[in-house]
């Protein structure tokens, strides 16, 4: 009884000794609070002294957060524009790609919730927009690494789960980065998901989210939002547009601009050149620079997704010996993902790319960024070669122009402060892969039909291009293209609607048509000029069926009814089976020596062998012979027709004939609304049965994807995918891997001669242009880049 006494008073003594540790602790909580924010308010945001994340009055948490991740000096951007948000200054950032600006606004969101001792009943305290999903995802990840010992919740939203799943979760969440159109329908549509309390609201690449593309999700998105809240807006390439400003309610913000004097708007560990190569040579030269550099980390940017496949398939058949990957913005969300983190984690590799990866994506130690399609302006330009030469380390960037580019956008970059200088491609490194993609269109008439669909959606994206200084449709070798892309001829462009220039494109086409050069459809006159000289595959590429595709083919070039080309361009493909009657009435205008086949009742007229042979093939014949009859055999196995007509006078006798017919109509319409009932159900069963095997292959899918994907970004050390909404706390310290290939710094390459070696003489001619440099050997540093630039002055 005693020692049970004694226990309870010592359990008494405990319980007592951990509240009092407890209230000591939020005293202590307190005083520290009431100090950081003290020093808050004494601070001077634009003091000199201010060059470590040590100078600063942060929360011990993010202190812990960014010295584990290894963040200790201060960028410039972050110097300037944390001080001043830490403050409550609404801000508009703007610095160079690579110079630390997630940072610049994620350490004040976890400081201004901490200093209010958000919890998760107060609901959503900040929102983070991003223009894509890859930088989202970024910005999720760096959101990890530097708040992992706050107990806010954070999410990611932007798409790629059902409304329904990620609606659930949100009312709970502290901190959002998302995507606009994602984030508007929660707002729009999820209920109990209330906003009223936002503190925060940051737009990181400010610009693209505030241009025409989400300008109605986002001025949607900020109805929803409180008027009263801290603002801040942060890109590489950023206007002060009054309008924006307006749009987004901005008191009093404070531009914080660190590369406003700067000589350029680009890097100065980033090398840059052009080189003009005519569109017909764009894929050797591409082909020729990838040759050069398999030990190097490449992204290239091309102007659709299209553009993308094709470039990819078609490299990637020809095993250039380096990873190529690929990446658009109509992949798949777990397959965009799978990819960056491929590429991510790769030490060589090329990634062929959309503009999806423009911006803010911190791909590490990436060499080159090679622009293969001129991009639409010149702070596409900057966000392009951005991705290379970040924070402080070196990289390449080479723009492919085309001779009827080169004046106009070297206006623009040269406006934007960005310098350039041309070089040209040593002789010995082309390398022309026209055969070789011709041989493979024909054998892989899917490839052929990607190359189509990539020929007309660059001809659309330059069509519609703004700057027509830059963009000359008219002056584009169009067929040159085409052949170089191996298709045997150039598309044929239908004009539905647009300007001149399609009509050219129209034009053009028909010209190759009547020109004899192969036609991608047969609609024109069909023609062909018996004295033109024609390749093996020319032929070959006429007679090959090419519209038959295969199911991977088909997935691979999303061959449907949803083609966003459709409106604006389309192509005429050869004729198949089914066209080939339509054809046969073409044919009959055009036939040079044209003869009549006989199908049943019709006759065709066809001008080659082939054709007469598909018109007379099986299936053909069945399509056009007469019906057969339908027969049924009686026991004894004689045939008779279905239906036998009876003896007239004999089915007289059975009654009025009005009444027989009625009869005979009322018995047969019940039979066949009893075989419809039947039919019905039979038809809802296969449909279930096809959906639920939908179902479990997409399930597989989706489970070897995510089981296939290295670490991922959102996984958990333990191996479990992570939810992307969950407690930052709670969340395991992402991988790291981009921390220890920033540590190792980039691989040291030797100097490649992809460039020009030209001879004594031929170098100095050049030496005499102005703004050109022949180089015999690669810059690898700013030094030699000087050292160039020396050479060229004393030239
Ligand atoms: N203070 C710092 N110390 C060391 N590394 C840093 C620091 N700040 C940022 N970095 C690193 O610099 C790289 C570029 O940072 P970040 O992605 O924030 O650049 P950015 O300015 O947003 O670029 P972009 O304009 O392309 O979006 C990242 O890998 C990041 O980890």
């Amino acid at each position: 009884m005693a020692a049970e006494k004694k226990a309870g008073a010592a359990q008494k003594k405990h319980r007592s000794g951990t509240t009092e540790a407890r209230t000591l602790k939020r005293k202590r909580d307190q005083e520290d609070l009431g100090k950081l924010q003290e020093a808050v308010n004494e601070l001077d945001p634009k003091s000199p002294t201010i060059k470590a994340f040590t100078d600063l009055p942060l929360s011990a948490a993010t202190a812990a957060g960014l010295r584990s991740s290894h963040f200790e000096t201060l960028t410039d951007i972050q110097a300037r524009a944390i001080p001043l948000a830490l403050k409550g200054r609404d801000i508009l950032g703007a610095a160079k790609t690579g110079s630390g600006k997630t940072l610049a606004f994620l350490v004040p969101v976890l400081e201004c919730l901490f200093r209010q001792q958000w919890t998760e009943y107060d609901g959503l305290g900040a929102l983070i927009i991003s223009p894509t999903r890859e930088l989202a995802v970024q910005i999720f990840e760096v959101l990890r690494q530097i708040g992992r010992k706050h107990v806010f919740s954070a999410g990611l939203v932007i798409g790629g789960k059902s409304l329904k799943e990620e609606a659930e979760r949100l009312s709970r969440m502290n901190i959002l980065v998302c995507t606009p159109g994602r984030m508007l329908q929660h707002l729009d549509q999820t209920a109990g998901f209330v906003v009223d309390n936002l503190q925060m609201l940051v737009l990181d690449e400010a610009d693209r989210i505030m241009d025409m593309g989400f300008q109605s999700a986002v001025d949607a998105l900020v109805e929803h939002l409180p008027k009263t809240r801290q603002t801040m807006l942060f890109s590489a390439t950023q206007s002060k547009k009054v309008s924006d400003l307006a749009r987004l309610s901005l008191k009093d913000p404070e531009y914080v601009s660190v590369h406003e004097a700067a000589e350029s708007a680009t890097p100065a560990t980033l090398q840059q050149h052009y080189i003009v190569t005519p569109l017909p040579e764009k894929l050797d030269t591409l082909f020729g620079f990838i040759k050069s550099n398999l030990k190097s980390k490449i992204v290239v940017f091309l102007s659709s997704g299209k553009q993308v496949r094709f470039v990819y398939e078609s490299f990637r058949h020809l095993q250039p010996g380096i990873p190529l990957l690929h990446l658009h913005g109509r992949q798949k969300q777990v397959a965009r993902l799978e990819i960056t983190h491929r590429f991510t984690a790769a030490k060589h590799a090329c990634l062929f790319a959309t503009d999806v990866v423009a911006r803010g994506v911190d791909f590490p130690a990436v060499d080159w960024v090679i622009q293969v399609d001129c991009p639409e302006d010149a702070d596409t330009y900057i966000h392009r070669v951005g991705r290379t030469a970040r924070y402080e380390s070196a990289g390449r960037a080479v723009l492919f122009l085309d001779p009827s580019e080169e004046e106009g956008m070297l206006k623009r970059l040269e406006h934007k402060k960005v310098p350039i200088l041309k070089v040209h491609v040593k002789e010995t490194k082309k390398k022309s892969i026209a055969d070789q993609l011709q041989n493979m269109c024909f054998q892989y008439p899917d490839l052929k039909y990607l190359g189509q669909k990539a020929f007309i959606s660059y001809t659309r994206s330059i069509h519609l291009q703004k700057d027509k200084s830059v963009f000359k449709l008219q002056k584009l070798d169009l067929d040159g293209f085409a052949t170089s892309m191996g298709l045997a001829g150039t598309p044929q462009i239908k004009y539905q609607k647009g300007g001149d220039d399609v009509k050219r494109i129209k034009n053009a086409s028909r010209a190759a048509l009547s020109s004899g050069s192969e036609s991608e459809g047969e609609g024109g006159d069909g023609k062909k000029k018996k004295d033109e000289v024609r390749t093996k595959y020319q032929k070959m590429a006429e007679r090959v069926n090419q519209d038959v595709l295969s199911s991977h083919y088909r997935k691979l070039i999303g061959d449907g009814s949803d083609d966003e080309d459709a409106d604006f361009l389309s192509v005429k493909r050869v004729l198949g089976d089914d066209e080939l009657d339509a054809a046969a009435d073409e044919a009959g205008a055009a036939a040079v020596a044209a003869k009549t086949v006989s199908l049943g009742k019709q006759e065709f007229i066809v001008d080659s062998h082939r054709r007469e042979k598909l018109l007379k093939s099986k299936k053909k014949m069945l399509k056009y012979m007469d019906k057969g009859q339908k027969l049924v055999f009686d026991d004894d196995g004689n045939a008779h027709p279905i239906y036998e007509l009876q003896d007239e006078e004999e089915f007289k006798k059975q009654g009025p004939v009005e009444i027989l017919r009625r009869q005979f109509v009322d018995t047969e319409a019940s039979r066949v609304r009893e075989v419809d009932v039947e039919d019905k159900q039979l038809a809802k069963e296969k449909r279930q049965e096809k959906k639920i095997k939908r179902k479990e292959r997409e399930r597989e899918e989706e489970l070897a994807a995510a089981q296939a994907a290295p670490k991922a970004q959102l996984e958990g050390a333990d191996g479990d995918a992570e939810d992307p909404l969950a407690l930052l706390r709670s969340l395991p310290a992402p991988g790291g891997g981009a921390d220890s290939d920033r540590e190792d710094g980039p691989p040291k390459k030797k100097a490649k001669k992809w460039f020009q070696d030209d001879s004594d003489d031929e170098r100095e001619k050049a030496k005499k242009k102005k703004n050109v440099i022949e180089m015999d050997r690669e810059p690898d540093t700013l030094e030699d880049l000087e050292d160039m630039a020396a050479r060229l002055l004393e030239g």
